[in-house]
């Protein structure tokens, strides 16, 4: 067991309520641009970068969900905060599931976006985390398109699609494949009814990762949460379609 040190980045006022945004694999911070446009206003914003990507430390080997939402908590400790709401993308969300479920004594909202409570095809993970060991992330980059976007997207708004790709190919390998393993032993389908910190959960329509009965699996599994579906939206819809991803947190989040 073992904590990374992370890297954050701070917006809006340090004395409003706190906003953690938990982005996907192989991105970073800046996935969510949108997002910190929106709340810095009304929010303290805290964004990380996952163990291994972006700023934060390298840590060899393999990891859980588990150690991921502890390099979260152990950031939050460092900064003095002690309530917060969270907002995470794919395993960003699943971090969030996993704080939910230890700390929600902590948790004050939680929005899980285009996430699971199991990904798909478990084995293939570690499969894939082999792969990116050995060839780094940049192999991966060309079958992005479409996953963490559509063709259309992209086309139309081919800068902000290459500043994604740039992310996953400035990822470590060993940060991205730690990551990949921690999400192919991620299950928490059967904790769901565990998790009391009132929830939204918010699918791309066209997200091949976790599509839309993926997350609507963890909609129906949370007491209360509410399921929103955003149209044309592949697996990274707060960056692709950020009106209806922070509409539907502002009305979640409160002012
Ligand atoms: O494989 C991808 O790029 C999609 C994805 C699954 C989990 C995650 O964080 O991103």
């Amino acid at each position: 067991m073992t904590t990374a040190r992370l890297h954050a980045v701070e917006d809006g006022p340090a004395d409003g309520p706190v906003l953690v945004l938990g982005p996907s694999l192989g991105t970073d911070t800046g996935l969510f641009d949108a997002q910190v446009a929106e709340f810095a206003g009304t929010h303290r914003v805290i964004r990380y970068d996952l163990r291994g990507h972006g700023g934060s430390e390298v840590v060899a080997g393999t990891c859980t969900m588990a150690d991921l939402a502890r390099d979260v908590l152990a950031l939050l400790d460092g900064l003095g905060v002690e309530r917060f709401s969270y907002a995470g993308v794919s395993i960003g969300g699943a971090i969030g599931q996993q704080l939910a479920l230890t700390v929600p004594e902590r948790l004050e909202k939680l929005a899980i976006i285009a996430s699971a409570a199991q990904f798909a095809d478990p084995p293939s993970w570690p499969v894939r985390a082999r792969q990116v060991r050995e060839q780094g992330t940049e192999i991966l980059v060309p079958s992005r398109t479409g996953t963490w976007f559509t063709e259309e997207w992209a086309a139309e708004n081919p800068k902000a699609a290459e500043r994604l790709l740039q992310m996953l190919r400035d990822t470590p390998a060993e940060g991205y494949a730690a990551c990949c393993e921690a999400i192919g032993t991620f299950d928490v389908r059967d904790r769901l009814g565990g998790i009391s910190t009132p929830t939204l959960a918010i699918a791309g329509a066209e997200d091949p990762a976790t599509p839309p009965d993926m997350v609507r699996l963890i909609a129906e599994g949370i007491d209360g949460a509410e399921f929103v579906v955003v149209p044309g939206a592949a697996h990274l819809p707060n960056a692709t379609d950020p009106e209806t991803v922070n509409a539907a947190l502002r009305r979640h989040l409160g002012s």
